[in-house]
């Protein structure tokens, strides 16, 4: 295999876009500078061959800040050296400083907090931990539509306390502007900070509370931050249509690497199709939320979306509350692209979004409307909006709401329908097989073919640590990101033994043509259960369909009971807001044996939960 050289001026950025089948595997020469891919810093060392395999149609930059020699192995159909200087540079590091500074703020506020100050917040948090009445919605959103009209409390607001709050940054802007690839960035930046995040008189509690696997003793650099995933369309983490909350941590020293497009932050445990405790890639060490959305658009069922952003903003605010570090770290959000429709409904969602989950920074990426039109609706606001100044025991004050204008990178591939078709599929596929070079290869064993398997999980998860820490030589046959394949099982399970719902009725009739005074409430947040039984349509409704495992509210019913045999039975709020425990694929449906034949990426004897939300998810194994 030939190896080309190419050097990279101070502050340069080479730039590459792989189309299908091509790989390409980068070495950053020892000694001869530093480079990152998206703030995540390349390693070179002497004593070992470390080389970065890309594939699977990724589009990147690597970037040096001093200048460094890059060895590249294989081939790209388009790749450049920057003409101009990348926002890296300048803007995009300058906002990592800003919000350092504001970390560094909110470390020093919870060092001065009594120890009682602190328990009180998570004493009432972990109160609040889980409502049992449906949390409160505006009776109105923004375009005049009803929403849900129950009593008790916005659980976030409940729980949100601003002592100690690390900044919460929203990236905002039109479909592909490098919302994603900013959002990796500034949380690479966060996680290599020099900064020790401990707040000494919580972390012997801490420690007991958040064990984290690998975690060292001695006091760690580097912050602590969530991502928070809004962007339910390909290339989501974990699987499109979903929400989800990743908390990071920066032990031992590593970063979110990008080796392919269906990992946009690196390896995470739910990506994997592996639900174990144990963890696969130290940045991520602690499981995921993730949340079912059930569609690729959030403006499909707005009200069910924001429905959503509601439980992830309370289980945001839960974690916070718990977890110091992670609080003084901050929140940074991935959004969706916006379009005219958003600018016509007045931002509802985003609104809704700033509003939930507290941000108190929004980043413009290379849109002037969008952010004349955000300042302008954001003007003297502040996070959570009125309801902040009734938190109880805060001390601060609020800042306003700050709008920030960014350039948009020129290296940013501007991705068509079909390459994200391409990656709405590779993503399912990767969650049920791994990570595989050779695709053709592998195949999902059936329930028989299983007993004679010798991989067990453990084993799989040993295999992935170990891959993990070490990407191999230059297209070595190292699967990407080092994911090993998993050991999916195709099997076959009774009609009635999972209940499956759908959210909000099929076709709904246009507000404007229901009688005045009454809204959709009901219909866009209420469960439908499938009847596979007896509807053929039904049936076929799910058939190539993905399925979200959530946990069932009230603990489920038991061996040989449907989860919603409890008292009191699950409300669908519940079941809305239930995180999800693993994905299914139906792959067919047998009515003679009346079964239906399941996809599952772990060879486990029981499903994690009876209780299935189908979405519009929908894949081939081709
Ligand atoms: N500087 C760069 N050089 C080369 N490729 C880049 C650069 N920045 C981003 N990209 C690539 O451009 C594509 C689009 O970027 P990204 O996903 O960050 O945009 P986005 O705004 O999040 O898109 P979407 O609206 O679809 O979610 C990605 O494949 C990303 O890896």
């Amino acid at each position: 295999m030939t190896i080309r050289r190419v050097t990279l001026p101070p502050r340069g950025e080479y730039r590459f876009e792989l189309e299908n089948e091509e790989k390409l595997s980068i070495r950053l020469v020892p000694s001869t500078g530093d480079a990152e891919i998206f703030g995540s810093s390349l390693i070179s060392s002497t004593s070992s061959d470390r080389w970065y395999n890309f594939g699977e149609e990724a589009k990147a930059a690597i970037c040096s800040w001093s200048g460094c020699e890059l060895e590249l192995a294989g081939s790209a159909s388009v790749e450049y050296l920057a003409d101009s200087l990348s926002p890296t540079f300048g803007a995009y590091t300058n906002l990592h400083l800003y919000l350092e500074q504001e970390r560094l703020k909110a470390r020093n506020e919870l060092r001065s907090a009594s120890r009682e100050t602190l328990e009180d917040i998570k004493d009432r948090a972990l109160r609040a931990a889980n409502p049992t009445v449906p949390l409160e919605v505006d009776s109105k959103d923004d375009t005049g539509v009803a929403e849900l009209l129950t009593g008790g409390e916005k659980s976030g607001q409940a729980i949100y306390e601003n002592i100690g709050q690390g900044p919460r940054v929203l990236v905002v802007g039109p479909e592909s502007a490098g919302k994603t690839s900013l959002a990796n960035l500034l949380a690479n930046y966060a996680l290599k900070s020099p900064a020790v995040c401990e707040i000494p008189h919580m972390k012997a509690q801490e420690d007991n509370e958040n064990k984290r696997d690998g975690e060292a003793e001695s006091a760690l650099t580097g912050w602590w931050p969530v991502i928070a995933n809004l962007d339910p369309s390909a290339g989501a983490p974990t699987l499109p249509c979903t929400f989800s909350l990743l908390p990071l941590s920066p032990s031992p020293s590593v970063s979110l690497t990008t080796a392919s497009p269906a990992y946009p932050f690196g390896l995470t445990l739910p990506t994997t199709g592996l639900f174990t405790t144990t963890s696969l890639n130290p940045v991520s060490s602690i499981p995921a939320q993730t949340l079912w959305l059930g569609k690729e658009d959030v403006r499909t069922n707005e009200v069910h979306s924001k429905r959503v952003v509601d439980w992830l903003g309370a289980a945001l605010e839960r974690r916070l509350a718990r977890d110091y570090r992670a609080r003084c770290s901050g929140v940074i959000v991935d959004s969706m692209g916006v379009n005219s429709k958003d600018a016509r409904k007045g931002y509802s969602f985003l609104k809704h979004v700033v509003r939930t989950l507290y941000i108190d920074t929004i980043i413009v990426l290379g849109h002037e409307k969008l952010h004349i039109e955000l300042t302008r609706l954001f003007a003297s606001a502040t996070p959570g909006g009125e309801a902040s100044a009734a938190s109880s025991a805060s001390s601060s004050t609020h800042k306003p709401i700050q709008v920030i204008k960014l350039p948009k990178s020129g290296g940013v591939v501007e991705l068509d329908e079909t390459y994200k078709a391409r990656l709405r599929s590779l993503q399912i596929r990767n969650y049920f097989y791994g990570g595989s070079v050779d695709k053709k290869s592998t195949s999902a064993k059936t329930g028989a073919d299983h007993v004679a398997s010798s991989l067990a999980p453990a084993v799989v998860d040993d295999r992935m640590q170990e891959a993990t820490n070490n990407e191999g030589g230059p297209t070595d046959g190292t699967p990407l990101g080092g994911l090993p394949p998993l050991n999916p099982l195709t099997t076959s399970i009774p009609f009635d033994l999972l209940e499956i719902y759908r959210v909000g009725q099929e076709s709904m009739a246009p507000t404007s043509a229901l009688p005045i005074g009454m809204g959709r409430t009901v219909t866009e947040t209420q469960l439908l259960k499938l009847d596979i039984v007896n509807s053929l349509a039904d049936q076929n409704s799910i058939l190539h369909n993905v399925l979200a495992l959530v946990e069932p509210p009230h603990g489920g019913g038991g061996p040989g009971q449907p989860d919603s045999q409890t008292v009191p039975p699950p409300e669908d709020d519940a079941i809305i807001g239930a995180n999800v425990l693993g994905f299914l694929h139906v792959v067919g449906i047998d009515t003679q044996r009346k079964k239906l034949n399941i996809l599952s990426p772990n060879p486990t004897k029981r499903l994690p939960s009876k209780t299935a939300l189908l979405g519009t998810l929908d894949w081939q194994d081709a």
